[in-house]
């Protein structure tokens, strides 16, 4: 195999209206609208691809400058993913796509480029590959770190079937931080199928990767001696594939095996038993199309490094990958400006008061620590990185790594705090039982996204939180009505409570209230009363107190003084609360943001019963289904989530009663 020098990296194009598409195409056209299907891709020359690859790029800027999306990491692989889709036949062979973030060109190229504007959009194409939407997606993915796992067991089952398929695992340097990444290649070596992992390092995870990996990836690709050896590396596997004998094969193999092991910084995957190539240049479309070929004629695991750049070919993201990674939209496709100004008048984020607290809290207290798996910049732990860098650790997408980290630290008399999206906690469940809560540990667990999260859809909706975590003996659970009640929750957590502690809130935007200085502790399982009334009881967590005050306001025109009680506990619950009120209330309703099974609701049932108090009890809560993606307005709405559906449902659920 030839390796492409730096100076034919972007070739020139052939000729700019290609004659070997099957359909003709005007002036006006452009390759990508004459591409029917991934087979037309196929007979497409290298200046062609790299056409497509441009107009590709536009499409992905077109579609995210109007709608928004996720946006870097796509612009990252447009040249991968042509030559992906130009060398193999999805779907029969089966590329997985780790996270599936980067995914945008697959989807464009995959029959659906017309839907792309409905992309993350309440009944429109999912913002990551999805199963059900389509035969070129081999998996589901949304969470980061999958993809050499369900690769392995897709090639497994086609060595069982006696199938003749490929199978590929794009995976990204901040994915391949992951632990389930390493036991899959552990597993993978040994297990000798035949997968193709392709490392995409563009040396970032959402902000700078982190961890030894990442300078180990930087010093294969700085490594000049390697970067010679390497040729001649190739050079053997080129023999290797025009027709020796299998003794010279076997010879030549021994050769190779020994200057890698030498000099190959890539020795590291060739340990877990993937044969290590590379690195390519991720963005030159010639050596990619080239490296996949010769990739597809080998046999076993192996492993290509591709180095690309995240945001390619849009300045502005290539100059700033962290604030691109995603984007809200509505921004010039040339300059990123946005074309309205920021609404500067809304509440701040639960986030950004869960951030600022933290580091005037711990400016004050050195054994504070944060901990984040790669979100820095998503929890606001990014603003602990700045005012206290040698007490904050971004242990990369390790959420089980870090609980027990946490959990190490705790045992030291340190106070630290995880701050983690809900989805991405359950990743840790069996650490947060087994390593925090049996021992008793004081680790503060700061569970944001918690509820329906949006646009990301039913792998990111922080949906089960309370539900799994209810289960936990000794585990202090609370959730905020407001930032204000984050702040003391937080002050709560570190200062009053003893052992394992979380505190679960929703992504985005407070509800406005003016923020104290001061913190204030609050009394451990105990409710507050945010509305007196009789008859009808709301007890609600979180922030759907706010929205049962809502509803209380409508029903009190109709005669009908609905008590309204944020919990703020979960556990311990108040039960006190609970017996009182059922001395005034005949019907109690529970309206929770999490799953109906086993939060709240479950806990304030399984009370009622257990004293006998016979009363009925209504719950508001997410349905036992997953909850697709779209706008949260269009999400209440589905779910019944929305003031008129609530209300009337609360309604009808009393006057029932009363007949
Ligand atoms: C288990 C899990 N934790 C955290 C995340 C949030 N997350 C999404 S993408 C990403 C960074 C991925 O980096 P990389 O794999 O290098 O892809 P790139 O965006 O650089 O192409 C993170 C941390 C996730 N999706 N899944
Ligand atoms: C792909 C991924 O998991 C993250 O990029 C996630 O989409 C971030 O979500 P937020 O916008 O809520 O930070
Ligand atoms: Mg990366």
């Amino acid at each position: 195999m030839v390796i492409v020098s730096k100076s034919t990296m972007n070739p020139k194009p052939e000729n700019t209206m290609p004659d070997s598409l099957p359909v003709t195409i005007s002036q006006q056209m452009t390759l990508l609208s004459a591409i029917r299907s991934t087979d037309d891709l196929k007979k497409l020359t290298i200046a062609e691809l790299q056409t497509l690859a441009d107009e590709c790029r536009k499409e992905v800027i077109k579609i995210v400058s109007l709608n928004g999306g996720h946006f870097a990491s796509s612009l990252g692989v447009v040249e991968l993913t042509v030559a992906l889709h130009h060398v193999y036949s999805t779907p029969h062979d089966k590329i997985i796509w780790d996270v599936g973030h980067q995914a945008y060109v697959h989807k464009i190229l995959t029959e659906r480029r017309e839907r792309m504007q409905t992309n993350r959009q309440f009944g429109g194409l999912a913002g990551f590959p999805k199963r059900s939407e389509s035969a070129h997606d081999a998996f589901g993915v949304g969470h980061a770190s999958t993809s050499i796992s369900a690769a392995a067991g897709i090639a497994v089952a086609s060595d069982l079937a006696g199938g003749d398929e490929k199978v590929i695992a794009v995976i990204g340097d901040g994915s391949m931080t992951g632990g389930m990444a390493f036991e899959a290649m552990n597993h993978l070596g040994d297990l000798k199928s035949d997968v193709l992992v392709i490392l995409n390092d563009n040396q970032m995870a959402i902000s700078s990767n982190t961890g030894a990996l990442r300078h180990h990836l930087v010093n294969i690709s700085l490594n000049k001696t390697y970067n010679r050896a390497r040729k001649l590396v190739w050079k053997s596997l080129s023999l290797l594939n025009n027709g020796l004998g299998d003794k010279a094969k076997k010879a030549v193999r021994k050769i190779e095996d020994g200057v890698k092991a030498a000099l190959t910084p890539g020795a590291f995957f060739e340990a877990l038993g993937l044969r290590y190539f590379g690195p390519i240049d991720g963005h030159n479309m010639e050596q990619l199309v080239k490296a996949l070929k010769e990739m597809q004629t080998l046999p076993n695991p192996k492993l290509l490094h591709v180095i690309t750049t995240k945001g390619k070919g849009f300045k502005p993201a290539e100059e700033n990958q962290s604030k691109w990674h995603a984007h809200n939209g509505g921004f010039d496709t040339t300059t990123g400006k946005l074309l309205k100004t920021a609404d500067t008048s809304l509440p701040p984020k639960y986030q950004e008061v869960f951030g600022e607290a933290l580091v005037e809290l711990a400016l004050k207290d050195s054994t504070i620590t944060a901990i984040t798996a790669a979100m820095p910049s998503g929890t606001s732990l990014d603003l602990f990185q700045n005012a206290i860098p040698n007490r904050f650790y971004d242990v990369g997408i390790a959420e089980a790594h870090a609980v027990t980290f946490a959990a190490g630290l705790a045992t030291q008399g340190f106070k630290p705090v995880f701050a983690v999206y809900s989805t991405f906690l359950q990743r840790a469940y069996d650490q947060l039982i087994h390593d925090v809560a049996l021992q008793n540990l004081h680790v503060v667990f700061a569970i944001d996204r918690a509820g329906l999260v949006g646009e990301d859809g039913p792998t990111h909706h922080g949906a089960f939180d309370l539900s799994w975590l209810h289960a936990v003996p000794g585990l202090v659970i609370m959730a905020p009505a407001d930032e204000q009640e984050l702040r003391d929750m937080l002050y709560t957590a570190l200062y009053e409570v003893k052992g394992p502690v979380a505190i679960r809130y929703p992504r985005g935007n407070g509800t406005g209230i003016t923020l104290h200085k001061k913190f204030t502790s609050l009394p451990i399982g105990k409710a507050v009363m945010a509305r007196e009334g009789s008859g009808l009881a709301l007890l609600c967590m979180g922030t759907m107190t706010g929205k049962a005050l809502e509803v209380a306001t409508i029903l009190e025109k109709e005669e009908i003084n609905a008590t309204v009680v944020n919990m703020r506990f979960l556990k311990p619950l108040d039960t006190e609360v609970i017996e009182e009120l059922a001395s005034r209330s005949t019907h109690f309703v529970v309206l929770e943001e999490n799953s109906a099974i086993g939060g709240l609701g479950s806990a304030v049932i399984d009370h009622i019963n257990s004293k006998g108090l016979n009363r009925p009890v209504l719950k508001i809560a997410l349905p036992d289904a997953f909850v697709t993606h779209g706008n949260m307005n269009a999400l209440y709405k589905e779910i019944g989530f929305d003031t008129p559906t609530m209300t009337e449902k609360i309604r009808q659920f009393y006057k029932e009663g009363q007949k």
